[in-house]
């Protein structure tokens, strides 16, 4: 009966009176907001799907692709109340059939979706941008828990994807963690505690003024535990890590680019640095217009290496990535352009390494991982055969105690031995035990020859200076320790290798 334009007003003035006697206001948060999907709408989906409070009857269940666990939410037409400062308010999920799709550029879901927030209106003042924010925060959190992690590497060199990115991901399920890895428990623990410190330690780097980042150096001989300490090191603190394939990049530009690409709460991880690129000496690779002054730190900056670009002198054809560039990649003002980073190296030769790379601030935390030490080997033993220190006899414990520093293994040879016999745990023990004798032995007799022929001193006095400059002093000390035993050179132990002595 009445034309279409009164039926409007009418509900426009009925809208009108309501609202001024009604104490609430209403926001409404679509699920696409004209053409493009809300942000909002996902992150308050996902924030309720957190909520304790959630005890409606009906939920509906989800499981994201890839995701590692299950979230719930609000059915459609359901409502939840919520908390936030001593405020209480009130959510709706909306769910209307759309009408009959006109012409559109892109198809529509055929319901409507959407959040209604119900706020008491003296309570919009207060909380409403900060609850905003919180929700958003939450849904960052929960979304990267739900997710697994994701490892990301640059091995396509500089081309890249579809969407512009430099980086390929995979889905990270390394199962190393704090508790597998074996090595010394105090350590253990100092990292595990230097991590947490980081990771909750915004407002400390907000005030000393620091880029919240912190770069920890893994070295020691091949198969003692540094990849296996970043896999534990990203599933301790959730982060997903960049597998910098130094290799790949060509030119200090590059390698910025990429660091540009790398998310917050992230471990950017170089493996192997000594042998990826010729970094011992700056003043040859350093090849920018301030690079003939050998101890200016002023080279390390120069003005060009900052600037950058993809057209710069110094980024010139071939493989021209430079000592500066890598610094500035740790340090340099670029390094700021993310939040919450972890930059590891891993080298096998710590002492080939240029001093401004091991200075603190850059690698603020040196950590050697040595040869399998007695507690190291007691943790293998636990996890590789369930045995607890109760569970072995009397002497074979000692025994293994006795020979265990001299025999020089690494995690991975002794972890090598019990997988072996892992069905016969006794046998596995035991012939740890023979190895590790022989090994001894053989280190004694190589320690021998050595000292007879006065060979290799040179060498350990170079290892030793360069150790010496490294802040580890814990590190510095058993390495010491290991040099007074008289053995350790690599030849000795390939050859060791070679004879299959471990097979046997
Ligand atoms: N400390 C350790 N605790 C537990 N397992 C270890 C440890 N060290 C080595 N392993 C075992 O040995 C294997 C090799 O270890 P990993 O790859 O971590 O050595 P690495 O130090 O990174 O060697 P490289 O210097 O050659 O890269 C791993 O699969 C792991 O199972
Ligand atoms: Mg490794």
């Amino acid at each position: 009966v009445f034309p279409p334009e009164l039926r409007f007003a009418v509900v426009k003035l009925f809208n009108r009176i309501f609202n001024w006697f009604s104490s609430y206001c209403y926001f409404d948060i679509t699920e696409i907001d004209g053409v493009n999907t809300n942000e909002l709408y996902n992150a308050v989906q996902l924030y309720l799907s957190s909520s304790v409070s959630i005890t409606g009857s009906r939920l509906s269940l989800t499981r994201a692709l890839n995701a590692s666990a299950i979230t719930f939410g609000l059915s459609n037409n359901d409502c939840i109340v919520d908390t936030f400062n001593g405020v209480t308010v009130l959510w709706e999920h909306v769910v209307t059939q759309r009408q009959a799709q006109t012409f559109s550029w892109r198809p529509l879901p055929d319901e409507k979706r959407g959040f209604t927030l119900r706020i008491r209106k003296r309570d919009k003042p207060v909380i409403l941008s900060s609850y905003m924010d919180y929700i958003m925060e939450k849904a960052n959190e929960i979304r990267r828990k739900n997710q697994d992690r994701l490892l990301y590497t640059n091995s396509r060199g500089g081309s890249l994807d579809s969407r512009g990115h430099p980086w390929e991901s995979v889905p990270f399920k390394h199962p190393s963690t704090f508790h597998t890895l074996a090595m010394d428990p105090a350590m253990k623990e100092d990292i595990m505690e230097d991590l947490r410190e980081f990771a909750n330690g915004q407002s400390f780097y907000q005030k000393t003024g620091r880029a919240w980042k912190r770069g920890y150096l893994l070295y020691g001989p091949p198969g003692t535990g540094k990849s296996s300490m970043i896999a534990a090191m990203a599933n301790y603190l959730g982060y997903d890590i960049y597998d910098l394939e130094l290799t790949e990049v060509h030119t200090n530009s590059e390698l910025r680019k990429l660091l540009m690409k790398t998310t917050s709460k992230s471990i950017i991880v170089i493996e192997d640095i000594d042998c990826s690129i010729n970094l011992t000496n700056r003043n040859k690779t350093n090849n920018g217009p301030a690079g003939g002054g050998s101890k200016n730190p002023r080279n390390y900056y120069d003005s060009s290496d900052i600037r950058g670009g993809s057209g710069s002198g110094e980024d010139g054809g071939g493989n021209s990535i430079t000592l500066s560039g890598l610094l500035n990649f740790t340090d340099g003002l670029w390094s700021c352009c993310g939040s919450e980073r972890i930059f590891v190296f891993t080298t096998n030769h710590v002492e080939k390494l240029d001093r401004a790379l091991l200075r603190s601030g850059r690698m603020d935390m040196h950590i050697y991982m040595s040869y399998c030490t007695f507690p190291a080997l007691k943790i293998l033993i636990k996890n590789y055969l369930g045995y607890e220190e109760s569970d072995l006899e009397g002497d074979i414990l000692e025994e293994l105690e006795a020979v265990v520093d001299k025999a020089q293994m690494t995690p991975a040879d002794v972890s090598e031995v019990l997988i072996k016999n892992r069905r016969f745990k006794l046998k596995a023990v035991r012939e740890l035990l023979e190895i590790l004798k022989v090994r001894a032995e053989r280190n004694r007799n190589n320690a021998g020859l050595r000292e007879k022929n006065g060979n290799g001193v040179e060498e350990e006095e170079q290892e030793k200076r360069a150790l010496e400059s490294s802040p580890n002093k814990e590190g510095f000390d058993q390495f010491q320790e290991t040099c007074k035993k008289g053995d350790g050179d690599d030849e000795s132990e390939s050859d060791q290798k070679e004879d299959g002595l471990i097979e046997k």
